[in-house]
């Protein structure tokens, strides 16, 4: 696991910007295609925007990116919370992507169909076996939550199915995620986490014990890929080292 800690969360943004760039450049050159795991919540959308922006929106060879996401609310496209709105807004509606090539978990069917549909989009994309993806960015929610693996709940534990849809009593609404085991399988995985609310369980996360069922964002453990955390001055307030 790579530590790296910015000032603060605008620094921080530029910080992964500039590395995911470089990242995906140095991927795309030795394939065709790059597939991009997206994360909703209020993190990433200050990097979005940078993406969106030049330098990224010129020398990142957008029309080769394979968008997909990491986790919906199962809420309407037009609502605020949507994670794939918050994307289009800040990102993909201002870079030259291919339509075609943006991957979004449907919420304009039920939850479990959404599910399958996704699962199968995964399957076609990559064949029945394992999900590579090239890069996941994740979040981290201050009770240790990433994707839409919530502690105390059965998803944490799933290692079948490789995307679930189940209902979050918290937040009164359904949520759709890829599962650990799927994510594990990645390249890369890059985690985004900011502000000093975030930061006793950001110190316990990175440096407690293994305890998933309370801070499911430790399940995330690339089998062969690199891990990444990204966090401001403040997420590290906790940290010893
Ligand atoms: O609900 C969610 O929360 C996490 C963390 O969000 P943040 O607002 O603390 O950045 C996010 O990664 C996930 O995609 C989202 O659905």
């Amino acid at each position: 696991m790579e530590l790296h800690i910015a000032k603060d969360a605008a620094q921080l943004s530029e910080n992964v910007a500039a590395w995911i760039s470089n990242y995906i450049l140095e991927v795309l050159q030795r394939q065709e295609r790059f597939t991009f795991v997206l994360s909703g919540g209020n993190t990433p959308k200050q990097l979005y925007a940078l993406l969106a922006k030049a330098p990224y929106n010129q020398i990142i060879p957008w029309e080769r990116i394979h968008f997909f996401w990491g986790d919906e609310r199962a809420v309407p496209f037009e609502d605020e919370r949507n994670n794939a709105k918050m994307a289009f807004d800040t990102l993909l509606d201002k870079v030259s992507v291919n339509p075609d090539n943006i991957h979004v978990m449907r919420t304009d069917i039920s939850p479990d169909a959404s599910a399958a549909e996704y699962e199968k989009t995964l399957k076609t994309y990559f064949g029945k076996e394992q999900v590579t993806f090239d890069l996941v960015l994740l979040g981290m929610g201050d009770d240790g939550h990433t994707l839409s693996l919530f502690p105390g709940l059965p998803i944490v534990h799933e290692q079948k199915a490789w995307v679930k849809a189940f209902w979050l009593e918290a937040q009164d609404m359904y949520r759709i995620t890829l599962t650990a085991p799927v994510v594990n399988n990645s390249a890369c995985v890059l985690f985004m986490a900011t502000g000093a609310g975030k930061a006793i369980t950001l110190k316990n996360v990175i440096e407690g014990t293994f305890d998933a069922e309370k801070f499911p964002s430790q399940l995330i453990r690339p089998q062969n890929g690199q891990l990444h955390w990204f966090v401001d001055e403040a997420a590290a307030g906790a940290l010893e080292i």
